[in-house]
């Protein structure tokens, strides 16, 4: 087929293309009633000129929680004009101008000018819209993480909860979002006192749930007998297997593209094999472009070799290209080995160090680095 064909190609197998599209919100959303409930709960209070409680929100990545929040969110809304809710992606909104911003933005129905206006006229004008409405003021910080590399957090989180003592009546609480679970947030003093959260944790999903939620993407997305039960199994199961739910709802689309391009009516067996191969390509490359030097020079040495090294000839070798300590090659092997670029196979022969094996997982001749 020519690139023209594949382009005017016009027969689809998509029913609805955006249905794999990373803002899609699902009309089901099914196995996080417990997590929106709690959430319910916490902002409850609000709905009757109570005090709302904040809460911390907790789970891995693709774990539902935007989605979950923004639904929470959009049904409050549609019962009760007396609490605002700010949804604040961390990852854009950084600054405490920047967020406050949105927050104008949500009550007021603008942005306020970037230049000229300090950022305490802002906050008195939101404080006070909410004093003479009597409304409660609910933000979600998803990704909170980022507000504390920006060193943000403490005043953000400051400003909100504790505008009660200068605006009298004003209720505001905070929803902090985390997918980072590593991360262990530490506010100050002054936040600790008004923020006691509760934690709503959302686990990660079961086989049964995930094959569960792509089978209804499935449905929405193509057309009836485009993708079989069979396809979908091993898409779920891969999603179990190599990453979150993302990946499979990617991987959906990206299968249905193949087979679109092939002129096929359904999606087969090399259509999702051709799909994971592309998943799996683009995740080394991005590995690989986030390499440092030391790691990028050490992983060549033994590209560059046809043989298998032992990690202490490996090591012989950078010392003497590269000028590389033993400890730093340590680290550089650890950390080649957690990003899935290498394995390391103990032989049982040799003295220590010298016995692991260091064995590429990818084809260096595909990839530049
Ligand atoms: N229960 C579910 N039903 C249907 N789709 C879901 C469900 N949970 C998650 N998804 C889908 O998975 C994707 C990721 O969900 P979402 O962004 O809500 O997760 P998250 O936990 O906020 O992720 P991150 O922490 O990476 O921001 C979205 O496309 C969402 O539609």
């Amino acid at each position: 087929m020519g690139i023209e064909d594949i382009l005017m190609h016009d027969e689809s197998l998509f029913q609805n293309i955006n249905a794999f599209d990373p803002d899609y919100v699902p009309p089901n959303y099914n196995f996080r009633d417990t997590q929106m409930e709690a959430m319910a709960m916490s902002i409850r209070p609000a709905m009757r000129g109570g005090q709302p409680s904040n809460a911390v929100v907790l789970g891995s990545p693709a774990t539902g929680k935007t989605t979950a929040m923004r639904k929470v969110f959009e049904l409050v809304e549609k019962n009760t004009e007396k609490v605002v809710c700010v949804y604040i992606n961390c990852q854009i909104h950084t600054t405490r101008f920047g967020i406050f911003s949105q927050i104008y933005k949500k009550i007021f129905g603008h942005t306020p000018p970037e230049t000229g206006v300090p950022f305490s006229r802002i906050y008195d004008q939101i404080m006070k819209e909410l004093q003479k409405n009597s409304k409660s003021l609910i933000v979600a910080f998803d990704d909170i993480n980022y507000l504390f590399q920006s060193n943000n957090a403490n005043k953000v989180v400051y400003d909100l909860l504790r505008a009660y003592e200068e605006y009298p009546g004003v209720k505001s609480s905070i929803f902090a979002i985390l997918s980072d679970l590593e991360f262990k947030y530490a506010f100050d003093k002054n936040v600790n006192t008004v923020f006691i959260p509760q934690e709503i944790i959302f686990p990660l999903y079961t086989y049964s749930e995930i094959e569960a939620i792509l089978g209804d993407r499935v449905k929405a997305g193509f057309f009836p007998g485009v993708l079989s039960d069979d396809i979908l199994e091993q898409v779920s199961m891969y999603t179990l297997e190599n990453g979150d739910l993302r990946v499979g709802i990617n991987l959906l689309r990206s299968c249905g593209n193949i087979a679109e391009a092939d002129a096929s009516r359904e999606i087969t067996q090399e259509h999702l094999d051709k799909a994971i191969d592309s998943i799996v390509s683009v995740n080394i490359m991005d590995t690989l472009g986030s390499l440092n030097d030391n790691e990028k020079a050490v992983l060549r040495i033994a590209a560059d070799y046809d043989g298998i090294y032992t990690a202490g000839e490996l090591l012989e070798l950078s010392k003497e290209k590269i000028g590389i300590s033993k400890s730093s090659f340590n680290r550089v092997i650890d950390k080649l080995e957690f990003v899935r670029l290498i394995d390391t196979k103990f032989t049982g022969k040799g003295v220590k160090g010298n016995s692991r094996q260091i064995i590429l997982r990818f084809n260096p001749d595909e990839y530049s680095f």
